[in-house]
């Protein structure tokens, strides 16, 4: 596993000085989207690129136990055995990233994956998810509950009034704290970007948080009105990738809300590829948060082992 990224002091010099061209953005995620998916023989093994880098995720409030532990059964076998064997990928391990639920299912999920002996990391979201409006020490004991319950990925809500403000140092003052909580458990930064109103303020938010210390920026809730939209991912990739270059830490990143189908994984890979390189394209660095992709990705899959589009019978668990 390679090294986290510490963070470094707070350099406001550099963000006072971001501008983001917005035509320029606009017309990159234009072209990204207009650019040819992968070749048709090699779609089946990109979509289980992209199930690998799924966060299959359920964060409703009528969550039991019993819908945590369906769910961590479908991440630890996301494809139906079968057609994983037509394509002699039966042995090779494949299950998602992890999974992510809320702090208080954090233990059920534990459970059922301890019990079925394996080593998925579990995602719990905190800080007051989705809106981050409650008081900082609730927040942060939030993030110590649930790591001490056994998750090993902590999504984090930034504080949206400080992002809207202008008060940076303040909101890296909290995603410090913030990391300090997890300990050794990998935060993920959700911007919630459909409320921060600019690009300009979305490159800033994801500068201070990686300045902060975020192993991954993530775009959304899925909670918000807009959530993963491409001309955001190309503005949050490229805080990414300027970080990286001034920095020589890699971020993460992870793009959730509304990503339903296995057309739109595909996009989301080539855009990771296209903006980043193929160093990104593995799940300690790319995400795809997502409560419904699975289905779509396990049902183009199928189609390409047997031809046919399945009936909702033949991927019940999907
Ligand atoms: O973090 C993940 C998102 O909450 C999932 O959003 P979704 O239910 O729209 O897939």
């Amino acid at each position: 596993m390679s090294a986290r990224n510490p963070g470094m002091n707070l350099d406001l010099e550099w963000v006072s000085k971001v501008r983001v061209n917005t035509q320029a953005v606009l017309k990159r995620a234009q072209q990204i989207q207009g650019q040819k998916l992968p070749k048709k023989q090699w779609q089946a093994a990109w979509l289980l690129k992209a199930v690998t880098c799924i966060d299959l995720t359920t964060l409703a409030g009528d969550d039991t136990p019993s819908n945590v532990h369906r769910l961590c059964l479908k991440a630890i076998q996301p494809v139906r055995h079968d057609l994983l064997k037509e394509m002699d990928m039966h042995d090779k391990g494949v299950t998602t990233g992890a999974v992510c639920v809320y702090p208080s299912r954090v233990a059920d999920a534990v459970k059922t994956l301890k019990a079925a002996n394996s080593s998925l990391p579990v995602a719990s979201v905190a800080t007051g998810f989705p809106a981050g409006q409650t008081p900082l020490e609730t927040r942060l004991q939030e993030v110590r509950l649930a790591v001490a319950d056994g998750a090993t990925e902590i999504d984090i809500v930034i504080n949206r009034m400080l992002a809207l403000t202008g008060q940076w140092e303040a909101m890296y003052d909290e995603i410090r704290q913030f990391r300090e909580a997890c300990g050794d458990a990998h935060m993920k930064t959700i911007l919630a970007i459909g409320e921060l109103g600019t690009f300009t303020n979305v490159y800033k938010a994801s500068l201070v948080s990686m300045m902060a210390g975020s192993d991954f920026i993530k775009t959304s809730t899925g909670k918000e009105s807009v959530n993963a939209t491409y001309p955001v991912a190309i503005v949050m990739v490229r805080a990414i990738r300027d970080y990286f270059l001034c920095t020589g830490h890699k971020v993460g990143f992870k793009p959730a809300g509304g990503i339903r189908t296995a057309q739109e994984s595909l996009v989301w890979l080539t855009l990771i590829k296209e903006e980043l390189g193929n160093d990104w394209l593995c799940p300690l660095l790319f995400r795809l948060g997502a409560s419904s992709l699975l289905a779509d990705i396990e049902r183009q899959i199928y189609h390409h082992v047997t031809g046919q589009y399945a009936a909702y019978h033949e991927l019940p668990m999907a």
